[in-house]
């Protein structure tokens, strides 16, 4: 396939559990001519803010403007995906011409299943995980319809994991596990 990736990992975990803290410590150490962040909600959080009228740059952000609308996104993202399971998938890969694609929010096992069938063997599976005493207090709360939902919940069983970081606020760990995965990374290249 033309343009194809040499690598596309696919992230995963609960919200605040650092995925895009994750994903951007690999994007900044590969280079960005290497390495692409890909968002699944990106697609999603414009099209859903130019229908919604709503500031597409503070849904992307990772403060309380999102929270206020995640429910709703989710269930509007939920149809479109009915309609069309690789929507986003899709969309969000449009335009990415780097070696390494690293996506920062897979949420669903027919995201993993889109990337798999269109990427196969170049698919790696990285789960992010954090205590919830890590998750608070980077600001989460517990929301039910949130977070016993398919959103955050869809990929805890089922999928085993090429690697699970361990991001619960020690520096020096998640330097270690980092150094791995981008060992490993490069080995690829
Ligand atoms: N290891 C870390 N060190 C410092 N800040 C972190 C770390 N992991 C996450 N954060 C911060 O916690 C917040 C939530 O992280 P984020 O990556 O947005 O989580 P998620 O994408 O999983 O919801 C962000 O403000 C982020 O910068
Ligand atoms: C409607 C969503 O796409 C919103 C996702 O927003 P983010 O990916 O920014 O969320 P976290 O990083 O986990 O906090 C969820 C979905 O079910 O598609």
């Amino acid at each position: 396939m033309a343009g194809a990736p040499r690598l596309v990992l696919l992230l995963s975990g609960k919200r605040k559990s650092g995925k895009d803290f994750v994903a951007e410590q690999l994007r900044s150490r590969l280079g960005p001519d290497v390495c692409a962040v890909l968002r699944l909600s990106a697609p999603l959080k414009e099209q859903y803010a130019q229908e919604h009228g709503l500031d597409f740059p503070q849904l992307l952000g990772a403060g309380d403007y999102k929270e206020r609308y995640r429910q709703d996104m989710i269930r509007w993202g939920e149809e479109r995906r009915r309609a069309d399971p690789g929507f986003f998938c899709r969309a969000a890969v449009r335009g990415a011409v780097q070696p390494v694609w690293v996506v920062s929010d897979t949420r669903r096992p027919s995201d993993v299943a889109w990337f798999r069938a269109a990427y196969g063997p170049a698919v790696r599976t990285v789960r992010v995980q954090a205590s919830e005493e890590a998750r608070t207090s980077r600001g989460w709360a517990f929301v039910a319809g949130v977070d016993d939902a398919e959103s955050e919940c869809g990929l805890d069983q089922g999928l085993a994991f090429d690697w699970t970081l361990h991001n619960d606020g020690d520096a020096a760990a998640l330097e270690g596990q980092l150094r791995a995965v981008l060992r490993a990374v490069q080995d690829q290249l």
